[in-house]
């Protein structure tokens, strides 16, 4: 027992224990080592402390809390593969026909006139980043849409350039319909920075690629009837003041107007920007107003029906899909070739803006009621005051520039455009599960 206990002796249990019976080397030892172990212990603190500062610094960690980040995310491509799809689907299958790279290939009006192009034989590729802000399901309907008709979507974002150089390398565009961008009025006050990320930057760097490549592209691109704002002279003409945009989305694709100029100036780019007037129809947005409606209709929700002061009316020049993309290939066909290829611009090259509208501005509660009579079902209206985040109480176009130099004259009313876009509609989301999403 006593031998136990001698032995035990010899193993420190305490430190105090340690100090009265051992040595003054040993004790040094020993105070060196507590104060490594206390020195590592405030190491690990300190360095735990940098880390969570590191961390929730918002410049320093952009990708958890930056929604426009969403669509930095990697994609796959390249390869031959790869490429023979590319080169397959822009290829141009009739004579005079053109080959065309649409952005925004997933979206809704990328996909209409991705679809349109490859019907008269033209050469189309898309370009799509698939991203969240509204149900990528049906983006990829989209796509699946256009892939049964021949054309390709790359995925990818217009922010990289180095997918853009590649697309260029392998086919030469003789056109680019520039539709990728972020849309919404309300939605730019959520998350102003993915406004500035696709439709600033991204333009900026598409241009760039366009105004490098040889031959250089003609781009036809997306403005919006947002650009005129707080104007209040009406129908709103291309003449008109655009200065006063009334929420961050207007003022970025003003902004895109006032870059297209710059690279049109500096390099000979042939740029037509087209401010589309609310476009509805089959495949449309869900983040839009006659897209939600519905889907809240029959549900049996409520929905917000939008009125300006003293009871003014809020009215939209409602524009049906099929007429905005014969504007838009219109505007492709009467595109001109950009001068600055080879990296010289030769001579002026063409600048042009239209509006594409329908010319009849329509009550938001007129179009509730069309919705009403087409799905058998009254809606719940919530009457309230138009918020201040970016609507106007009014778009109406004077399309008479756009009929002069494209050709456009819209055929459709709001009316018989509901009705297709309802008969869409309720065979989509038949299976009613995918209309809650
Ligand atoms: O013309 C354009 O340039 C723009 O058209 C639409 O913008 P907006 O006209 O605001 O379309 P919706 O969001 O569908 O709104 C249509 C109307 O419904 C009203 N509204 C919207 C939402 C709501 O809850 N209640 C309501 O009454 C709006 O004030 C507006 O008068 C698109 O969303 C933009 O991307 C596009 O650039």
């Amino acid at each position: 027992m006593s031998k136990q206990m001698s032995h035990l002796d010899d193993i420190p249990s305490t430190p105090g224990k340690f100090k009265m019976e051992k040595s003054p080397f040993v004790l040094n030892r020993l105070r060196w080592h507590s104060s490594l172990a206390k020195l590592t212990f405030w190491s690990f603190i300190f360095l735990g402390l940098i880390l969570i500062f590191f961390f929730r610094s918002p410049s320093s960690n952009p990708l958890p809390q930056d929604p426009s980040r969403r669509s930095l995310r990697t994609y796959n491509w390249g390869g031959s593969a790869w490429e023979k799809r590319v080169r397959s689907s822009a290829r141009v299958r009739s004579r005079n026909g053109i080959s065309v790279l649409v952005t925004g290939a997933a979206g809704f009006v990328g996909t209409h006139v991705s679809a349109a192009l490859k019907r008269r034989g033209d050469g189309v590729l898309g370009l799509d980043n698939f991203n969240d802000y509204y149900d990528p399901s049906l983006k990829r309907a989209r796509q699946a849409l256009l892939e049964r008709s021949g054309v390709f979507i790359v995925e990818g974002d217009i922010n990289d350039s180095a997918l853009l150089r590649k697309l260029f390398e392998v086919v030469a565009f003789t056109h680019v319909m520039h539709l990728a961008a972020q849309a919404g009025v309300r939605y730019a006050m959520e998350n102003p920075s993915s406004y500035v990320h696709s439709n600033i930057a991204g333009l900026v760097s598409l241009l760039e690629v366009c105004k490098s490549a040889n031959p250089q592209p003609a781009i036809v691109w997306a403005s919006s009837s947002s650009v005129y704002g707080l104007n209040t002279k009406v129908p709103f003409s291309e003449r008109d003041r655009t200065d006063q945009p009334a929420s961050l989305y207007a003022a970025t694709k003003k902004a895109g107007e006032e870059i297209a100029h710059t690279y049109n100036h500096i390099y000979g780019l042939s740029l037509t920007g087209l401010r589309f007037f609310t476009v509805y129809g089959p495949w449309g947005r869900p983040d839009m107003a006659y897209f939600f409606f519905t889907r809240d209709i029959l549900k049996g929700k409520s929905i917000p029906i939008f009125e300006a002061a003293n009871h003014g009316t809020v009215a939209r020049d409602f524009t049906y899909i099929d007429d905005i993309v014969k504007g838009c290939l219109a505007a492709l066909d009467t595109a001109e070739k950009s001068t600055g290829s080879g990296g010289k611009k030769k001579g002026p090259a063409q600048l042009r803006v239209y509006n594409l509208g329908n010319t009849s501005p329509v009550p938001v509660s007129d179009l509730v009621s069309i919705l009403e009579r087409l799905l058998k079902v009254n809606a719940k209206r919530d009457i309230m005051k138009l918020p201040r985040n970016g609507d106007v109480q009014f778009t109406h176009a004077n399309i008479s520039l756009a009929q002069r130099e494209l050709g456009y004259k819209p055929t459709t009313d709001l009316q018989t455009g509901l009705k297709k876009f309802v008969r869409w509609y309720l065979s989509y989301y038949s299976g009613g599960e995918k209309a809650a999403s």
